[in-house]
């Protein structure tokens, strides 16, 4: 019944912010328009339809805007106007009774809570549609107080997110059988990519496990902090994190006041996010300015805070050769290799024509070379691409698309911080470092560290498994076979140590001449 209610609240938010006339756009069924346009009658629509959506969304609640701000991102599958409007949702929504907080606490810790804390803030800093954040005190394993930040999930939130994600799928599941566009946009798939999206956020374990991992990882860089996660008190519902002490990054004005060198931060920014993506694969995909701070504590002063690891991306040892290789190639010009990787990276279908695809990326490439580099954008270009893919039947990979994300949002916080910030020549120089560390001799013997743990286990097994490959093929044409290779392998040796022992007597001999030649001269 439940499920009804809330399945007629959306048609009638749909139907009352026009947004019949975006779903139903693509409908290839007449009567389903004449239908709608009988039920709403009368009905006067001003505002643009990315207003409308963003207006609806908002009023079906925060699951929604969630779903929203999601849908923002994938650019690939969005028009831009509606893009652009979903940007701007917004996660605000107020906080829940602290009362609730201290429950959720003491459920997950089986005890009061102030023997979990010294001492617990229970006015929140800071509260959006999952978690809510308390500033609070705990005494560590040494014994020493430490100030903490603990996230605290918002309760009973699973059914209302399960309910929500079960209306969303079917709706999906009807513009996927009723639009024209339904295979191409795959709806079915977008809202399952969301479903697991959402469900990870409600794991603050997975969370705390990715900041501890981003903090070690980011260790040896020194350009930014990230809170140590305190393990003994956390839970799926509870997280329990250092509290950073940081201006927002918004607040230039007062960060260029206090000294920070502004744009050396934009350069670290740019680095901070290379170093992420090209020597880690593992990424801060949630860099929007309310999750970064900047430190001015004397021993960390002008450092990064990051916060918020809800999301991270992940890239393979192959994506990011590809990238990197995909970035190199572009700023030479050669639209061919873009699109050969393109190809080889399995990015688009194999069967694609390297020229057509090659001369729709000099498409979009070529109009950016008319600027100075200082004022192309990256996350821009890639944008263009996986626009211009959609025409080769790409299914872009979500890992690019936060990748891709990310790489905007980075390049909007550098360029706020220093607008003659050159993002290239600020890179150039780490990816080209890292293609010699990718193809030269360092790599090699990292490889063969790697490998080496198989191969000394194999190594002493090797006549053992000969032993039993020759037995099972019994007397076969295989047997025959490994013999005739073995023999020659032996011939091949003794060819072998009789020119070197024969080189090496040559060698001699001529020494000895010569020695002797000399010792007549003397
Ligand atoms: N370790 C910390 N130290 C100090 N303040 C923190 C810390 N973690 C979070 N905060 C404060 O709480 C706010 C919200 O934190 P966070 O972004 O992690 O929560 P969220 O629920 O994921 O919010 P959103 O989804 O809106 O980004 C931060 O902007 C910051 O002000």
């Amino acid at each position: 019944m439940r499920r009804f209610a809330r399945g007629f609240t959306i048609v009638r938010v749909v139907l009352r912010h026009g947004l019949d006339e975006v779903v139903l756009s693509s409908f290839r069924h007449p009567w389903l328009h004449s239908f709608t346009r009988v039920i709403t009658f009368g009905r006067r629509l001003d505002a643009p339809r990315g207003v409308r959506l963003r207006l609806a969304l908002e009023s079906l609640g925060p699951i929604f805007v969630k779903f929203g701000q999601v849908l923002s991102t994938r650019r690939d599958l969005m028009p831009p106007d509606i893009a652009d409007e979903l940007a701007l949702l917004q996660d605000r929504v107020p906080p829940f009774d602290p009362a609730i907080s201290v429950a959720t606490i003491e459920r997950a810790f089986r005890r009061p809570i102030d023997q979990v804390f010294v001492s617990f803030e229970r006015t929140p800093v800071a509260s959006a549609s999952i978690a809510q954040v308390h500033f609070a005190v705990i005494r560590d394993r040494h014994g020493r107080e430490r100030d903490v930040a603990v996230k605290v999930l918002r309760p009973g939130m699973l059914p209302v997110i399960d309910r929500d994600l079960e209306l969303m799928g079917m709706t999906a599941g009807w513009v996927e059988r009723l639009s024209a566009d339904g295979k191409r946009l795959k709806p079915r798939q977008v809202v399952a990519e969301f479903d697991n999206y959402l469900h990870d956020e409600l794991d603050l374990i997975r969370e705390a496990a990715n900041a501890a991992q981003l903090r070690r990882n980011m260790k040896d860089v020194g350009l930014v902090l990230i809170p140590e996660i305190f393990w003994d008190y956390c839970h799926p519902d509870v997280l329990v994190m250092e509290r950073m002490n940081g201006v927002p990054i918004s607040q230039i004005a007062r960060l260029r006041e206090a000294g920070v060198d502004i744009p050396k931060l934009a350069r670290d920014g740019v680095t901070i996010f290379f170093t992420q993506v090209f020597r880690d694969g593992f990424f801060h995909a949630d860099m929007h300015p309310g999750n970064i701070q900047v430190s001015l504590d004397p021993d960390t002063f002008g450092r990064y805070i990051s916060l918020d690891f809800g999301i991270v991306g992940t890239l393979t040892e192959s994506d990011k050769e590809y990238l990197a290789q995909n970035f190199v190639a572009f700023f030479r010009r050669d639209y061919k290799r873009v699109a050969q990787l393109h190809i080889e990276s399995g990015w688009v279908p194999a069967n694609t024509r390297v020229n057509e695809l090659e001369s729709a990326i000099r498409a979009v490439c070529e109009p950016y070379f008319d600027r100075p580099l200082k004022e192309i954008s990256l996350g821009m270009v890639l944008l263009r691409l996986f626009q211009t893919s959609r025409r080769f039947q790409v299914e872009i990979q979500p890992q690019l698309v936060l990748l891709q994300k990310t790489l905007l949002n980075i390049e909007g916080l550098g360029r706020q911080l220093d607008p003659d910030l050159d993002l290239w020549s600020t890179a150039k120089p780490f990816l080209e470092k890292w293609m010699l560390d990718q193809l030269g001799p360092k790599r090699l013997w990292r490889e063969l560290q790697l490998e080496a743990p198989r191969y000394a286990k194999v190594l002493p097994e090797l006549p053992r498994l000969m032993h039993e490959y020759l037995s099972r093929r019994g007397q076969g044409e295989g047997r025959a076979e490994l013999l005739a290779l073995l023999a020659e392998q032996k011939r091949t040796n003794r060819l072998l140590q009789a020119l070197i022992y024969g080189g090496v007597g040559f060698l001699l001999g001529l020494i000895v001449m010569q020695l002797i030649a000399r010792l007549r001269v003397f």
